[in-house]
């Protein structure tokens, strides 16, 4: 018989790090798939989300203090040691846990298990690290030392050495629930207990499960950080015209589009993300024409008044919220990403009625899947020009606006609100 695996939250974290670091899954298909989460208390649920995303987010200055304490590294083949190391240590450095619960808790993982013969290794660096990590901690370049460094010397590149470190710094830090509202934002403001920011977005901080909230059953709102709500609300008056969502799924930006007044197709080609937008239009008693196809590939029966393409990219710019990507990006799927967008903006241009517009975005920091890519489709002939934003139209958040018109946000803008996501948006306009 399959032996039951233990319902205990700290080995739960052992297999998430093994799913997100070995065997490079996204953090929350590994949460998703995981069914012994849905049999713990929710304390205990919340503690193995805290504890997974700290290591995560703290993986390069975690590994050095363990480093200080090896004389000699350990075997590849002890991957699981480490891991244990990590969790004991991200406990003891960055979580507050009483150092006896987090050495001992830990040290009972290893001998509740094959290695019990490294219990020993465990107790005695993870005592040091309770004497001495502190202060090494307290001494370390924590920006550079979790930041993989292709991605520190390309931040560093695009926006010098002091934004990058800004940027590295919001990321360890966990974003907090952002909301859009389909009616009055001052009367949910209230009712969830949010801040209205400058956007009209609703932030709520603190944890907890968002479907619990009020009016989340009856679609008086969805989930949406207020930079990925910007796109959406720079495609100027929809009401009545025709409208297509590019690369749509899961759907925050159609069901804004939609909210607004438009006939919205929204195209994917995830057939399960698309499912999604369906239980999130069916909640909001909302419509729109899906269809579920390649975008490169696709000919619409007319064209549109206004596109907005939603692009696939490394999602650099969400990493607030999903600490496990810098583990699973390398500089390869930048360049990959960037001919799919040219590809996808191409076809995204043949789709809009002369005069009409389109609004690119993507949630990365990295100026190839950005700026670039509107450079390179201008210098390709294509025909269409930039239809610069104007302050007036991001009233408060005028410094997100770049010489061109266009719109970076950058994770530790509004640091003092939580920060938002990293988002590149353009604006353009068709030509005759
Ligand atoms: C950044 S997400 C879109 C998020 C969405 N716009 C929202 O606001 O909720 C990118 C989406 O592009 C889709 N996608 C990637 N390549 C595609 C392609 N060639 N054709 C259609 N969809 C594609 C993915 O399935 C994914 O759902």
């Amino acid at each position: 018989m399959a032996r039951t695996p233990p319902l205990d939250p700290r080995s739960i974290v052992l297999d998430l790090l093994d799913s997100v670091l070995a065997q490079k899954r996204l953090l929350d298909e590994s949460l998703d798939s995981e069914p012994r989460l849905s049999k713990l208390a929710d304390r205990d649920r919340a503690f193995v989300r805290l504890l997974v995303a700290t290591i995560l987010r703290r993986l390069g200055q975690i590994d050095q203090v363990i480093g200080r304490c090896l004389e000699r590294d350990l075997p590849v083949k002890a991957i699981r040691v480490r891991n244990m190391l990590r969790l004991g240590a991200a406990q003891l450095l960055f979580l507050d846990t009483p150092p006896h619960a987090a050495i001992s808790t830990t040290v009972d993982l290893a001998k509740n298990s094959q290695l019990a013969g490294f219990a020993k290794l465990i107790n005695a660096v993870l005592r040091r690290l309770d004497r001495e990590g502190r202060a090494w901690v307290a001494e370390q370049d924590a920006a550079p030392l979790n930041t993989p460094s292709w991605l520190w010397q390309s931040w560093r590149a695009t926006y010098g050495e002091d934004l990058a470190r800004h940027i590295a710094a919001a990321h360890q830090v966990e974003a907090p629930v952002d909301i859009t509202v389909a009616g009055d934002p001052t009367l949910w403001a209230e009712r969830l207990e949010a801040e209205i920011l400058p956007t009209g977005t609703l932030r709520r901080h603190g944890g907890g499960d968002v479907t619990q909230l009020p009016g989340f059953a009856e679609g008086a709102w969805w989930v949406q950080d207020l930079a990925a709500s910007l796109p959406a609300k720079l495609m100027g008056s929809l009401k009545g015209k025709q409208v297509a969502d590019l690369c749509a799924a899961p759907g925050g930006k159609a069901l804004q589009l939609a909210v607004a007044g438009a006939e919205v197709t929204a195209v994917d080609r995830s057939a399960k993300r698309m499912l999604r937008f369906r239980r999130n239009l069916e909640r909001l008693k909302l419509a729109a024409t899906i269809v579920e196809t390649d975008v490169a590939g696709w000919i619409p029966p007319a064209l549109f008044d206004a596109v907005l393409l939603d692009a696939p990219c490394t999602a650099t710019g969400t990493l607030r919220r999903h600490p496990d990507g810098v583990h699973l990006k390398g500089p390869g799927d930048v360049a990959y990403l960037a001919d799919q967008q040219h590809a996808l903006l191409k076809a995204a241009v043949s789709m809009v009625k002369p005069g009409g517009t389109l609004v690119y975005c993507v949630c990365s920091l990295e100026p190839q899947e950005g700026e670039a890519q509107i450079t390179r489709l201008l210098d390709s002939g294509a025909s269409i020009c930039r239809d610069p934003i104007l302050a007036t139209e991001v009233p408060g958040l005028e410094m997100i606006l770049t010489p061109a018109g266009e719109v970076r946000t950058l994770p530790h803008y509004l640091a003092e609100k939580g920060g938002m996501d990293a988002f590149f948006i353009a604006r353009l306009k068709r030509l005759e």
